[in-house]
């Protein structure tokens, strides 16, 4: 078994490729099967279950954590960074609603990977930057089946951030198809849940994102 308590060296860098984003799956067994299948093609995995309450919430952190360490694939978890130090997790991802992003790095030091939404606006991608964020999410670009009214942010837009000098993200709708669109815009990440969990062989579909790179 590999030892939660002792992070990787490969864990604290953030690559390009895919970012997957768990679904919202309550049975955690599954959830874990689910996510082992298709890991092994993903840069980050970060844990994001908007049908999971606490109790749950961590039962599924802690169980995905040693899969993660074992592949080394660093693991956020969305929305609460509290859950990210009390795991032990290699960071979080906050939105606009979850929090203020100094308080976060303060808690989780400096090595922790903090990813910032920015949604379609460079004057929030400035401020989290400045707050300290290790990157800068962009979307959803395209329609999203998980989050259909998210805000939509374009191509252009993810061109336009790349003087932040921070790794950039991708997110909402991106297809194996697509990809290469916010790709050439200079998306380092694109982050994916439903064209990975929700394929027919998801499996093929994460290695098609990966290809895209
Ligand atoms: C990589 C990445 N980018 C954006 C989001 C969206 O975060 P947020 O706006 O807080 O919305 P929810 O995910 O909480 O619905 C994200 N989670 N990950
Ligand atoms: C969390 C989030 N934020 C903007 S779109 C989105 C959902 C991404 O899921 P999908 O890859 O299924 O569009
Ligand atoms: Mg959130």
């Amino acid at each position: 078994m590999p030892d939660v308590n002792v992070p990787p060296s490969s864990v604290r860098t953030i690559g390009r490729g895919l970012y997957l984003l768990t679904p919202d799956d309550t049975d955690t067994a599954r959830l874990l099967a689910r996510v082992s299948a298709v890991i092994d093609h993903a840069a980050l995995l970060q844990y994001r279950n908007k049908r999971a309450d606490a109790v749950l919430a961590r039962e599924q952190v802690a169980a995905l954590l040693p899969l993660c360490r074992e592949r080394g694939v660093p693991l956020l978890v969305n929305d609460d960074w509290r859950l990210a130090l009390a795991c032990g997790t290699d960071g979080a991802h906050l939105g606009e609603s979850d929090g203020d992003l100094r308080t976060a790095r303060a808690a989780l030091g400096e090595d922790a990977i903090i990813g910032a939404s920015c949604y379609d606006s460079l004057a929030t991608a400035e401020a989290a930057a400045a707050a300290g964020a290790s990157y800068l999410a962009f979307g959803a670009c395209f329609p999203s089946p998980t989050k259909p009214l998210a805000r939509r942010a374009t191509p252009e837009l993810l061109s336009s951030a790349a003087g932040f000098g921070l790794p950039r993200v991708a997110i909402g709708g991106i297809t194996p198809d697509n990809a290469r669109i916010v790709i050439e815009a200079g998306a380092d990440l694109v982050a994916v849940i439903s064209g990975v969990f929700d394929a027919p062989d998801p499996a093929a579909a994460a290695r098609a994102y990966r290809q895209a790179f």
